[in-house]
């Protein structure tokens, strides 16, 4: 394959947890082209995308902060096929970062959760006027796609269901973008759950969770040695049943992400959640 056949991928927020992983999956495959490695964090400045991420050998792709820059470079190339940027930054910046992307022509992958339903909403009417895929995927995993696709059907049979997330205790957002996915797959059937038989008092405000869509609660854990973590509990007289997710690697998350890549050029708007492009 040529190096015009390849696909430029900037990855942003190269030099995070979740960056380091996209470099190293997006540095083995045929197909991409590691074209820009970005991250704001000062430390990592200029040193190799490659070697930070673990590799045996450097990339020659330094670290920058040079966000518009690199979206102009790539944007500019007319002889390779459209770019990518793939975003794990952090909930305060990748508003901002989609748009900028968007308006570059550059397709955004994003991984990064904490957007609010308005900012989503602008984001989908941005890529819309502007025809440019863009996907927004809470979850990047196999594994809980399938643990939504059974907690959908199990709501069907069940009126009573809360989700409980764990997650280590660098994570900025609660609940999860995965929790809040869940919760609205489940809110889709348009039925309310957990009606109440007694009237509540939360004794300390939060003891029983966020309220997301139909009364269904999220609750948050944060701890060390924790990576990410959902169950699905759902509530019958006389029976219980618990759908579960265990993280035990990051690496979980690239097959997923790589297939982001390959599609979010053939789409022409925003889509929402791993499951619509499997
Ligand atoms: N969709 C999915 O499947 C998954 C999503 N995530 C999400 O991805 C996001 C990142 O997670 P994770 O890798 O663990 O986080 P990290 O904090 O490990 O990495 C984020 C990196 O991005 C840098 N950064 C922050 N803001 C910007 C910005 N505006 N532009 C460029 N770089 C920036 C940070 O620098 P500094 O440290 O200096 O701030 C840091 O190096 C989170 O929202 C998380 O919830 C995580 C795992 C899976
Ligand atoms: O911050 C994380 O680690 C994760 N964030 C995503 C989320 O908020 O759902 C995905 C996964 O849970 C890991």
């Amino acid at each position: 394959m040529t190096n015009q056949a390849l696909i430029p991928v900037i990855v942003n927020g190269a030099a995070g947890k979740m960056g380091r992983e996209v470099i190293k999956a997006v540095a083995q495959a045929p197909d991409l082209n590691l074209v820009a490695a970005i991250d704001t964090s000062p430390e990592h400045q200029d040193q190799d995308a490659g070697e930070l991420a673990g590799l045996s050998e450097p990339l020659e792709v330094p670290i920058t902060n040079q966000f518009e820059a690199m979206l102009g470079y790539v944007a500019g190339d007319r002889n390779s096929p459209p770019g990518v940027m793939v975003d794990f930054t952090h909930p305060d910046g990748v508003y901002d970062n989609v748009r900028s992307a968007i308006a570059y022509g550059i397709r955004p992958v994003v991984g990064t959760t904490g957007l609010s339903p308005e900012q989503l909403q602008e984001l989908a009417d941005f890529a819309e006027k502007a025809s440019t895929g863009c996907l927004i995927i809470p979850n990047f995993s196999i594994g809980m796609v399938l643990l939504q696709q059974a907690a959908v059907t199990a709501s069907q049979y069940f009126d009573h269901v809360e989700i409980i997330e764990l997650h280590h205790n660098q994570k900025a957002d609660a609940p999860s973008g995965t929790a809040i996915q869940t919760a609205q797959l489940l809110g889709e059937l348009g039925k309310p759950f957990n009606t109440a038989i007694v009237e509540e008092t939360e004794k300390i405000p939060g003891a029983r969770g966020s309220l997301a869509e139909e009364g269904i609660r999220i609750h948050s854990i944060r701890l060390p040695g924790l990576i990410a973590h959902q169950e699905v509990i759902f509530g019958a007289p006389g029976q219980i049943y618990t759908l579960r997710h265990d993280t035990s690697d990051r690496s979980c998350y690239m097959p997923g992400v790589l297939l982001a890549i390959r599609k979010v050029s053939q789409l022409k708007s925003l889509v929402y959640g791993l499951e619509k492009i499997l």
